[in-house]
């Protein structure tokens, strides 16, 4: 099966790398491309036998895959270029939340799906969230099952569920990140444990953390109750995170649908331009 991966910046080539190494793909029959060649070359040269071009055409030409990991304002750019390749054979993977399947089936004729992948799968974990399009057949979601499950838990989801969903799988890793990295510099600052062995121990945590809330299947409720013994520490802690939380998360997910939205209609007003005059003007690099 050849597969190609059309932009090879961090997410395509993390996930190149994860199907390379969970041996669901052989370098030999991946074709990817990018806009600054180098980049796509970089990749080639650790794996002897990837092909790389620096058009995206030619990438997608026959292949029965095309991931499209690219910025969600270059996908105009892009499906115009592959428009004249692509048949209805092929199936072509979105791995952005806000192009919608609905502009991508309007100006291709092949089988379309978004793939939501996570950071997670560089480690062969974390789930990607999986949408099909009204093209793809059993079979075809079957194959990118089994491909995303070497990698990573697909899920099904919505197209409306897009952005809540990749919010916890996509820009969680991110999100949480950066609460480990306030909790170690504030026990750093105020009890004088190491920054570095603050964020040993809280990495351990999480990690351990996410086993038991899947194959140990504990609940997050279940997990505090086991933790906060009557009268602890941790049921005093539990108790300022839900005074100081209460409002964070409703932002959170109130600011990344603003963008969301935001980037949506940009979209619409790019595929609509690149219809209307066949081009319009390209972000270099
Ligand atoms: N980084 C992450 O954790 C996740 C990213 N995504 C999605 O993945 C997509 C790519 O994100 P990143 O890899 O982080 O961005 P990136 O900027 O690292 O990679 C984008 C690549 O596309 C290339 N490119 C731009 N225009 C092109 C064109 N016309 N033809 C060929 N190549 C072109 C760029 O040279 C660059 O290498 C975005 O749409 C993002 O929403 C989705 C889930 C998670
Ligand atoms: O920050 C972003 O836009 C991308 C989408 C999901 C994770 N990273």
């Amino acid at each position: 099966m050849k597969v190609a991966f059309i932009g090879t910046g961090s997410m395509g080539s993390l996930l190149i790398e994860a199907f390379l190494r969970s041996g669901a793909l052989h370098p030999h029959f991946i074709c990817a491309s990018n806009r600054s060649l180098q980049k796509a070359e970089l990749l080639a040269k650790r794996h002897p036998g990837l092909r790389v071009t620096g058009s995206n055409a030619e990438a997608a030409n026959g292949s029965q895959i095309v991931f499209l990991c690219v910025k969600p304002l270059d996908y105009p750019a892009v499906i115009q270029e592959l428009a004249g390749v692509l048949d209805e054979r092929q199936i072509v993977v979105s791995i952005t939340s806000p192009v919608q399947i609905r502009m991508l089936e309007a100006r291709i004729p092949s089988k379309v799906a978004k793939i939501i992948p996570s950071i997670t799968h560089s480690a062969l974990s974390g789930a990607s969230l999986c949408i099909y399009g009204s093209r793809i057949q059993p079979e075809d979601r079957l194959l990118l099952e089994q491909l995303m499950s070497s990698i990573s838990v697909p899920v099904a989801i919505r197209e409306t569920e897009t952005r809540i969903a990749s919010d916890i799988a996509s820009c969680g890793p991110a999100f949480i990140a950066f609460i480990l990295q306030q909790w170690a510099e504030a026990a750093a600052r105020h009890t004088g444990i190491g920054r570095a062995e603050a964020i040993v121990l809280g990495a351990e945590m999480l990690h351990g953390t996410g086993k038991l809330l899947t194959e140990g299947g504990f609940s997050p409720e279940e997990l505090q109750r086991r933790v906060a013994v009557p009268g602890g520490v941790t049921a005093e802690g539990i108790a300022v995170l839900h005074s100081s939380l209460e409002h964070v998360f409703a932002g959170l997910i109130e600011t990344t649908h603003r963008k969301y939205d935001e980037d949506l209609s940009k979209l619409d007003d790019l595929f609509g331009r690149r219809l209307l005059n066949g081009t319009a003007d390209d972000e270099p690099d």
